[in-house]
């Protein structure tokens, strides 16, 4: 599903009104409908948890943008549902202007129950009036929000959190900043939020996600061509557009129709990264995996795994990858379809010799992770240099030691993060953590919802390293490897933990659930086949 910014939506909005000439008054109408229904139903849900019937009152606080404006249409569709309906403006009604003021006029003309909040209003004889109603309603500050909420807007939504009844915010809890998720000085801690025509990319991302609640996202009747332009900054990866990465194959396919997988990794201490990343490889569809391993921890990993081979590679006194490898790696790498270089190398400065000559060297597609990233933090424009595809694979703070700036920066702005490092080192980037992110260098974004906190364990990184290695090697392009495996990796991690719950869940389990994941993504594929109700599918 696209997921879009603020400005861009305008823009598309503008297009809609201008070029296709909907009127605009139509797609607010369709936001407010929209709205009135989605507190129906939380309505309806409500009293199968045995609240009185009665209690009926929904109270609205509308700004006075065109926010405020989808608040009126819902107060107006809420009220001939029968609700008690209460309207607070949060403006000087006669700055209200446009679609917003036809709407206005229109619940006034009803005779709607409406008052005004301004600076002399004793909020806390709002909170008494509020504090019988079942549902509140967010159409206070939208995608206008500019800057940290000021005014008495701010006293609002600190009155709104303080009344605990559930909140169904319109388009953007307020407070929200749409383009990064940010809290823009207080937001609304809404139940549910029913986003207009497509996500804005702030709700899907932390800490906007928490403010979200239940994300619904509303058909206003935007042209469909324009939510799937090349407009839409970011794709929000769904079961659907994972799917389509797997392709077809052939009854008669054989081992080298899945490629060769050759993972180079392990150290002393470090052999459960390699057997993970290998074994991960194997479990995703490659034809082939071979393990590349310092050569007295060779036997070891020969027990460790079955279906992987091992080649014994020259190393260092402590047991580490040596630089005397590197002849023999670029032998086998070259025979391979694609490497996976880093899980569990070491930072030995002999190893990191090693890893960048091998990336200088390789003429195969890479996925690098881990101490392969590590090796690359004083001179990570090794990776521009790079004769084939690379994908890279960093957590927060090996992105930042390769653009040189803080982990806390990075987390400031994940988006900015992934998308510098993208484009200034020329490959594809998997920033890991909540809501990971996958830049390629041409600028397609990517923002994955599964996973969870239970995966932020040892060897999580190391099993996602050979999935996208694996789906590389099965033919997918870069981008989709990376953005398949990431899907995949957190859902077989929200199946393991389903099982297992957070607390217990080990990267291992990853690996065993991805069976399961993928068969997920493969049934989809099937019923989107042979179903005639295609759309209505996931
Ligand atoms: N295609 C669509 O998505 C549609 C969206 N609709 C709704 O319209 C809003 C966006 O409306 P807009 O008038 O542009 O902005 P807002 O209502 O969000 O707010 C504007 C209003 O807010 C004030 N303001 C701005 N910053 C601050 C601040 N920091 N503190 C306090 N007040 C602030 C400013 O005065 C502005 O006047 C979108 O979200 C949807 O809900 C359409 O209805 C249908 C099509
Ligand atoms: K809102």
């Amino acid at each position: 599903m696209k997921a879009v910014s603020p400005s861009t939506m305008r823009k598309m909005d503008q297009t809609a009104v201008e070029t296709y000439e909907i009127p605009g008054v139509v797609l607010m109408e369709n936001a407010g409908r929209e709205v009135a229904l989605a507190v129906k139903n939380m309505w309806d849900c409500q009293r199968e948890d045995k609240r009185p019937a009665n209690m009926t009152k929904v109270v609205l606080f509308c700004g006075k943008g065109n926010n405020g404006g989808d608040g009126f249409v819902a107060a107006r569709h809420l009220a001939n549902m029968g609700f008690d309906t209460n309207v607070f403006i949060i403006a000087n009604p006669s700055s209200i202007t446009g679609d917003a003021a036809i709407n206005l006029k229109i619940a006034k003309n009803m005779g709607l129950k409406i008052k005004v909040i301004d600076e002399e209003t004793d909020l806390n004889a709002v909170m008494k009036m509020t504090s019988n109603a079942s549902i509140l309603v967010d159409a206070i500050l939208g995608t206008g929000l500019k800057g940290d909420v000021r005014g008495i807007a701010r006293n609002v939504i600190e009155m709104i959190n303080k009344s605990e009844i559930p909140v169904i915010a319109v388009d953007i809890p307020s407070g929200i900043c749409g383009e990064t998720g940010k809290v823009l000085g207080n937001a609304v801690k809404a139940e549910q939020t029913v986003t207009m025509a497509a996500p804005k990319i702030g709700l899907l991302l932390y800490p906007g996600v928490e403010y979200v609640g239940k994300l619904i996202v509303a058909d206003i009747g935007m042209p469909i061509n324009l939510i799937e332009s090349n407009e839409a900054e970011a794709e929000f990866l769904d079961c659907k557009w994972v799917s389509n990465c797997f392709k077809e194959y052939p009854p008669d396919a054989h081992k080298g129709t899945f490629g060769k997988v050759f993972v180079i990794a392990g150290s002393y201490g470090m052999t459960g990264a390699a057997a993970l990343s290998a074994e991960a490889a194997v479990r995703s569809g490659a034809g082939l995996v071979i393990l590349g391993i310092p050569e007295s921890l060779n036997d070891i990993l020969e027990v460790k795994l079955t279906e992987a081979m091992t080649i014994p590679l020259p190393e260092t006194p402590e047991r580490c990858i040596s630089i005397a490898a590197l002849d023999k790696a670029l032998q086998f790498a070259n025979q391979s379809k694609v490497v996976v270089l880093g899980p569990g190398l070491s930072a030995k400065n002999e190893t990191k010799q090693f890893v960048m000559q091998f990336i200088l060297n390789c003429k195969v597609p890479m996925v690098i992770d881990a101490d392969g990233l590590n090796a690359l933090a004083e001179y990570p424009e090794t990776l521009n240099k790079a004769q084939a595809p690379v994908i890279i694979t960093p957590h927060p703070g090996e992105i930042a030691r390769l653009l040189s700036i803080t982990s806390s920066e990075v987390q400031q702005d994940r988006i900015s993060s992934v998308k510098t490092a993208a484009k200034r080192f020329g490959c594809t980037v998997v920033l890991k953590g909540a809501r990971t992110l996958v830049a390629t260098s041409e600028g397609k974004l990517f923002i994955n919802p599964t996973g969870n906190a239970g995966m932020a364990t040892g060897g999580s990184g190391d099993v996602l390293s050979g999935i996208i290695g694996a789906f590389l090697a099965r033919g997918m392009k870069p981008y989709e490897a990376a953005a398949a495996g990431v899907y995949l990796h957190g859902l077989a991690g929200d199946l393991a933990a389903r099982e297992k719950g957070e607390i217990c869940l080990a990267a291992g389990d990853i690996i065993d659930y991805l069976y399961k994941a993928i068969k997920d993504i493969k049934e989809y594929k099937d019923a989107q086949r042979t179903s005639k109700y295609q759309t209505y599918l996931g």
